[in-house]
């Protein structure tokens, strides 16, 4: 996707390829390690590094793949262990184990693989139901031992019970689903869940409030939410008390969601029958230290799995791969499919922003680069307006995000001063508020505008860029009163169609351009070729642009290109000396302060700016 979404790497080119380092404390499916592999960054693949350890890597490294056993803390999120750190990637779905808030006010993006395990977690919380129901750990354990126990595990079925699941998710329908297909009554309990697709999947919808109707009604129960601060010991000793002596309780989901001390009592003290758990409080659980979750997964009573849920093959694989193509994406500068701190944008809608994204951000570094590089902390103080104009007006995107990210990205982009933090669709809204940069978006459905992307089938746009003081200083001079940019998106293309009052010419805003107002008389172009030629700069195209108020754009030539070497009408003959113009020039070669200051001092020429995008 996008080179220039999220974050470019620390002072090199976008378009290069980069080396970032990558560091996989835990087991990670060959398949994403192989794709990681192949690009050019450093992959560090150490399955079993220890907390102490992750620490003392951390500092070098751009990005951190890991699952469950890593936890990710607000300490090691400090930016003197983790300084460089843009992406964690959780290759898995439950992200408890990281500090996403500490991560977020970073503009560290926290991705996940939401879909990867979800079947491989269903399908061992049925395995748990079964394995429960008839005592099949307990009976194979047994075995292992040499007993013939037959009489003493005696089960029951499944079929024609009611099964409870708090959680309707893409798990939780899952099992659902299963269970109907097992013959089961299914009560759910979501706040959050559909009731049309609840029913569809054959599950009866429990009202706010209907947990006591349920776990009096459940003969076997089982939790899929992820845990949060409001699902924390959901399932503790007065609910537990609730069920039937004969109901038997699974926990696929999160160590934490039920009460481990409380459960215990209830399997000891017989309020409940028995109970599958595949996730506990301490994990690996310490069997030497006799904690409640080691005493829980030693009890007759529980079929213990050691966090299983996730680990068939074909979900490592599925994991392994999307978390390894978001992390490669994220440090190339695109867009994550799946981040967790940042706002949901599918796929093709990235792809229908991601030229005006690369505008955007474009047209605001020259915006830095031209009206604020003699004052770049005056950023703070103004107003940025992006009005859109043609395809995106017509058919607003559901989220501008990544385009207000990319104003900010390229205000700050040119000058160092954003507290070494890389801006990026995390963090750019935050970013903005401290240095006091306001942002409106307009939409404006006016056909007249679309006319500059003629040929742009509908997928062409225009947007302006309108740059306003929110408060008026003395000692400002009117033009820094409202600066101007406009910029187009074709099909294939984007341009920059107006600089400050001045349009005429269509320039593509990349490489290293020479910016010079001047005022518009013949010789111009002339001396500034040979200024620039003596230093050994080639160049590679030149525009001139006129006032945009002096009819038909007045830009000399109305954006033709001029090459270095060919004979160029200059324009203006005969007109007023007082009359501006602009030159555009996109440069090759070593741009020193020396060849601008030349420049600046050659007769006619108003001012230089020197802007690398
Ligand atoms: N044991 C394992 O290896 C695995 C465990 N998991 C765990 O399963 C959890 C659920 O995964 P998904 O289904 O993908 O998540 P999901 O986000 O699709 O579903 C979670 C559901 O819980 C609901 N919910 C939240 N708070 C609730 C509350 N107080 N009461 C009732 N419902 C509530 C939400 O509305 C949502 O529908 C994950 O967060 C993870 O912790 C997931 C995969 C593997
Ligand atoms: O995806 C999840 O939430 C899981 O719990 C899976 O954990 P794991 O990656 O197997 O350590």
């Amino acid at each position: 996707m996008s080179p220039s979404a999220i974050t470019p790497p620390p002072s090199s080119p976008t378009t290069s390829s980069p080396t970032f380092k990558i560091l996989i404390p835990e087991p990670l499916s060959e398949e994403g390690l192989t794709l990681l592999r192949s690009s050019t960054h450093e992959v560090t693949y150490h399955p079993k590094t220890t907390p102490e350890t992750l620490a003392s890597l951390l500092p070098s490294y751009h990005a951190l793949i890991i699952r469950s056993e890593t936890k990710v803390t607000a300490s090691l999120l400090s930016p003197d262990i983790s300084p460089n750190l843009r992406v964690i990637a959780r290759a898995g779905v439950g992200v408890d184990n990281i500090n996403v808030e500490a991560a977020t006010k970073r503009g560290i993006i926290v991705v996940n693989s939401p879909h990867g395990n979800i079947a491989a977690a269903a399908e061992h919380t049925i395995a748990l139901l079964l394995a429960t129901a008839r005592n099949v750990g307990r009976a194979d354990a047994g075995m292992k031992t040499g007993k013939w126990e037959r009489s003493k595990l005696v089960g029951v079925e499944v079929g024609g019970k009611t099964l409870g699941i708090i959680g309707l998710g893409k798990v939780g329908m899952k099992v659902a689903r299963m269970a109907t297909g097992l013959g089961m009554k299914v009560l759910g309990l979501d706040p959050y869940a559909s009731p049309e697709i609840a029913r569809s999947a054959g599950v009866k919808l429990i009202g706010g409030g209907g947990m006591e109707e349920l776990l009096k009604e459940v003969d076997f129960l089982t939790v899929h939410t992820p845990l949060l601060a409001s699902t924390a010991d959901m399932i503790g000793e007065k609910e537990l008390r609730l069920m039937k002596r004969t109901a038997r309780v699974l926990n696929v989901a999160r160590g934490g969601v039920y009460n481990e001390a409380a459960l215990l009592k209830a399997l000891e003290e017989g309020w409940i029958a028995g109970a599958g758990i595949d996730v506990y409080t301490q994990e690996p659980v310490k069997f030497d230290e006799e904690s409640t979750a080691a005493r829980l997964a030693r009890h007759p009573k529980v079929v213990a799995t050691p966090h299983l849920g996730a680990s068939t093959v074909e979900a490592q694989e599925n994991v392994s791969m999307d978390v390894c193509t978001q992390v490669l994406e994220i440090l190339r500068g695109g867009m994550p499919t799946a981040a967790v701190n940042a706002p949901l944008i599918l796929p093709e809608e990235y792809r229908r922003l991601e030229p005006f994204v690369k505008l955007i951000e474009r047209m605001a570094s020259l915006y830095t680069q031209h009206f604020a590089r003699k004052k770049p902390n005056r950023l703070g103080g103004r107003r940025f307006e992006l009005t859109y104009h043609g395809a995106l007006a017509s058919v607003p995107p559901p989220s501008t995000r990544p385009l207000t990210a990319a104003l900010i990205k390229g205000l700050l982009s040119s000058i160092s001063s954003h507290a070494g933090r890389d801006v990026n669709i995390v963090n750019a809204s935050l970013i903005a508020r401290e240095r006091g940069i306001a942002i409106d978006e307009k939409f404006v459905r006016d056909n007249d505008t679309t006319t500059s992307t003629s040929g742009s089938g509908g997928e062409g746009g225009q947007v302006t860029l309108r740059s306003l003081l929110t408060s008026k200083e003395g000692n400002e001079d009117e033009q820094e009163q409202e600066q101007v940019i406009e910029g187009v998106v074709t099909s294939n293309d984007i341009f920059i169609s107006k600089l400050d009052r001045f349009a005429g010419a269509n320039f593509q805003p990349e490489g290293t351009l020479l910016v010079l107002r001047n005022y518009d008389r013949p010789g111009k172009i002339g001396g500034v070729g040979m200024v620039v030629g003596r230093h050994g700069i080639n160049i590679r195209f030149m525009q001139v642009a006129g006032l945009s108020n002096s009819g038909g754009g007045g830009g000399g030539g109305g954006g033709t290109k001029r090459r270095e070497g060919e004979e160029v009408r200059e324009k203006g003959k005969g007109e007023e000396d007082s009359k501006e113009a602009l030159m555009i020039l996109g440069v090759e070669g070593d741009v020193t302060e020396e060849v601008v200051r030349e420049l600046t001092s050659q007769e006619g020429i108003l001012d230089v700016s020197l802007v690398r995008l």
